[in-house]
């Protein structure tokens, strides 16, 4: 088997040098380059087989158009997607045959099982809102996870014909109820001490299911990353969310 070439973009902040050392101890893999601030995407043509980016949501859609015009397969997992920005990668990707992105809001395989869960159980309930905890140096708000999270109750909802959750609330502070994603309320806290943690909880009459993952470290994000490296390049076109990618 051939080493696979990575190349990783934000190589310099706390994921990008975290993939990078992951990248560095696995096997059948060799970190090609890393790329921060003021480098150029372009130079990975020829370089690199798969790129790995950890931007931020004002470069990483660019990002991953310069990948596909170097010819090399993206792996993502910076957050701030749109429908519009995944819709244009759709587009891109239609004139470049056999090139694989995957687009992941996270990568720990207790939080995509979260998420599973998540949209399993929803129907069930007569009440769901997603609680989201990060560290304070996060610059997004709510999580990129809790807005997929939040996204896949509220299909799953619409699939089952539920209505609306009951809320009688009517005065008050305004962010008090959170943000309101496709009619699930999302709440973010952000705390010195924190990685990344989610609850979702939903309620019924008499009984409450909570669901809780928690990334106490990086390194739990890392044999996600490696698994989709691995297997890009055997998913050509877009997917979204790394359970594209799992048989759950
Ligand atoms: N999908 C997942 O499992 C996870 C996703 N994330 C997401 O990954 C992103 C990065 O998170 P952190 O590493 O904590 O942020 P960070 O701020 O520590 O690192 C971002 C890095 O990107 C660099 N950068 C900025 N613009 C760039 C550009 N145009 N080209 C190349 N590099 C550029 C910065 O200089 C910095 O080194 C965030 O969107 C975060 O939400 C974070 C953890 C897990
Ligand atoms: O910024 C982070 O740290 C994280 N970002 C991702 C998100 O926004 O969901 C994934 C994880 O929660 C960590």
């Amino acid at each position: 088997m051939e080493t696979l070439r990575v190349a990783v973009l934000g190589a310099a902040g706390r994921m990008g040098r975290t993939v990078c050392a992951a990248v560095e101890s696995a096997d059948g893999m060799e970190l090609a380059a890393r790329l921060d601030v003021g480098d150029e995407v372009a130079d990975v043509r020829g370089a690199a087989d798969v790129a790995v980016d950890f931007t931020v949501p004002s470069a990483t859609e660019a990002n991953v158009h310069a990948l596909l015009d170097a010819g090399v397969h993206a792996v993502v997992g910076t957050t701030g997607w749109d429908g519009p920005a995944l819709d244009r990668v759709r587009e891109h990707l239609a004139h470049t045959p056999g090139l694989g992105v995957l687009v992941a809001p996270n990568f720990a395989l207790g939080a995509v099982l979260a998420m599973a869960f998540a949209a399993k159980a929803a129907p069930w309930f007569e009440s769901v809102e997603v609680v989201e905890l990060h560290h304070p140096d996060k610059v997004d708000a709510p999580s990129g996870t809790a807005r997929h999270t939040a996204a896949g109750i509220a299909a799953a909802r619409r699939a089952a014909g539920r209505g609306a959750m009951p809320d009688a609330t009517q005065t008050g502070l305004d962010g008090a109820r959170g943000a309101d994603v496709e009619g699930v309320r999302v709440h973010a806290v952000r705390l010195r001490g924190l990685v990344a943690h989610e609850e979702i909880l939903l309620g019924n009459p008499g009984e409450q299911l909570t669901l809780r993952h928690d990334s106490f470290d990086r390194v739990s994000f890392m044999p996600g990353v490696l698994h989709a490296v691995r297997t890009v390049a055997s998913h050509p076109g877009l997917t979204v969310g790394l359970d594209g990618y799992l048989d759950l």
